[in-house]
């Protein structure tokens, strides 16, 4: 499952697809449920910031997900989903872990998984410890301290648009002074890359010898050997870096390869992706709202 602070529809691919549209991934079966019941007259449609998008029915059924059990969750099942899904076969569905807002179910909302437990947690927070090139890990109802180093530091959260919205006041390139900048944004654990403002992106490419705005990859790109610099965001009053390296994010060509720091023009919101979450500890609280970093 993708667990996503992005989007908030709980949703999994069904045996009510097309094979077509299936192959490759598991899919969640209704009928051979035990605990399953039709919502019926409830049917969910998403789409999400990269054209994808997908589309069922509804039904309740027991979830169990991370030793944390939900009796009675809404289940929304696909009965068509992009091609985008279907040809990632990593991912049998989503887990949307933002706010009410974003659910997408019709003509009643349902609650998330997380809305579902967070009662029965310990604490009602959820933490990602994401790591770059390693795998990570999502703690449910507590914090788990061996997992960050010194403080947490906490940040108002806006939800009044259902995303984990936060401001940072401004960005320093690698060593150099930091630019007061108020960068309104969304922390979202289901969007890849940054997508910042092209003001912070010319700032810091041009930190890096040989790289270019191409159309024909469609961002920043650079020679795969080039020293990229660190980039902080000023969040609260600490800055919060993510290594040079995490923003090579993939070869282009043999010699090229595609930033993981790329233009949020036309965008409703810049984006710290995973690039971004991958080098934080971060404490997700929905019941303030506010969020935690602090480093891994
Ligand atoms: O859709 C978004 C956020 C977004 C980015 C850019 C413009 C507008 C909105 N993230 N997301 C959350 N879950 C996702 C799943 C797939 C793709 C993107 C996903």
């Amino acid at each position: 499952m993708d667990f996503d602070t992005g989007s908030s529809d709980f949703w999994v691919f069904s045996t009510l697809l097309p094979s077509s549209e299936s192959a490759g991934h598991t899919l969640y079966n209704a009928s051979a449920s035990k605990h399953s019941s039709l919502e019926s007259g409830e049917t969910w449609s998403i789409n999400y910031g990269d054209g994808s998008g997908a589309s069922g029915v509804i039904y309740s059924d027991r979830v169990v997900l991370a030793g944390v059990t939900a009796t009675s969750q809404a289940v929304e099942a696909a009965t068509s989903v992009s091609s985008a899904f279907t040809s990632d076969t990593q991912n049998d569905g989503l887990v949307g872990l933002a706010f009410d807002g974003l659910n997408t179910a019709s003509p009643s909302k349902v609650p998330t998984f997380f809305q579902t437990v967070q009662k029965s947690l310990f604490e009602p927070v959820f933490a990602s410890a994401l790591r770059h090139n390693a795998a990570g890990t999502y703690d449910f109802g507590w914090i788990d301290p061996s997992k960050y180093t010194g403080k947490i530091t906490y940040t108002p959260v806006s939800n009044s648009s259902g995303y984990w919205e936060i401001t940072a006041n401004g960005y320093a390139v690698g060593s150099g002074a930091t630019v007061s900048e108020s960068l309104t944004s969304i922390v979202d654990t289901g969007t890849t890359l940054i997508y910042m403002p092209d003001d912070l992106l010319n700032a810091y490419y041009s930190q890096v010898n040989g790289s270019s705005d191409s159309s024909d990859a469609g961002g920043w790109i650079f020679p795969c050997d080039a020293t990229l610099p660190d980039i902080s965001f000023e969040i609260g009053s600490k800055e919060f870096t993510v290594p040079g390296s995490y923003i090579n994010y993939s070869p282009y060509t043999d010699d090229t390869c595609y930033g993981g720091m790329q233009s949020s023009d036309g965008f409703p919101f810049n984006v710290l992706g995973d690039v971004f979450i991958k080098s934080q500890y971060i404490v997700w609280a929905p019941t303030v709202p506010q969020m935690g970093f602090a480093a891994p």
